[in-house]
């Protein structure tokens, strides 16, 4: 799977430590964050990432910054994506199943790097159920076509 990775300057290690995980796991990994610990504004990287997944450019992506919010805020704002911060493996499986996210995000400075790859793996694993949940995404686009 083609899988983008943003980032500000908080999370630097971790995204490194990420891409060599998604790597061994087999994917093809685009780097949109900064490779720099030079204080730089995440509202960039998580629209650049949000378009990135919106166009198709890569199939879904993984957002870190301090705490994966102001990252994944950044990324709602595109049309299409849907971010969520997780912190646990149950809520990284719950929102590909249930809200069929596109975007995974966390805190670099919430949870630490084996739990951060756990949470990769379980979000990469699920599978969005459909049914009910279809009803609701569409009620996403809803919203969005409401509020252009
Ligand atoms: O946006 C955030 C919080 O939602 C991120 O944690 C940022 O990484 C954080 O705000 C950056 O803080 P810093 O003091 O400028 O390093």
């Amino acid at each position: 799977m083609k899988i983008g990775i943003g980032n500000d300057h908080s999370a630097v290690e971790l995204k490194y430590q990420i891409v060599a995980y998604l790597e061994e796991l087999g994917h093809e990994v685009v780097n949109y964050g900064t490779d720099s610990t030079e204080s730089c504004h995440y509202p960039e990287i998580g629209e650049k990432v949000g378009n990135a997944v919106a166009n198709g450019e890569v199939e879904c992506a993984v957002l870190i910054c301090g705490t994966g919010v102001g990252i994944s805020i950044a990324a709602n704002k595109v049309n299409g994506v849907r971010a969520a911060v997780c912190s646990d493996c149950a809520t990284a499986r719950l929102v590909k199943q249930h809200n069929n996210a596109n975007i995974i995000a966390f805190g670099a400075r919430i949870v630490g790097v084996e739990l951060a790859k756990d949470i990769v793996k379980a979000y990469l694993d699920a599978e969005f159920e459909g049914g009910r949940h279809a009803v609701r995404i569409a009620m996403f686009t809803d919203i969005e076509n409401r509020n252009k």
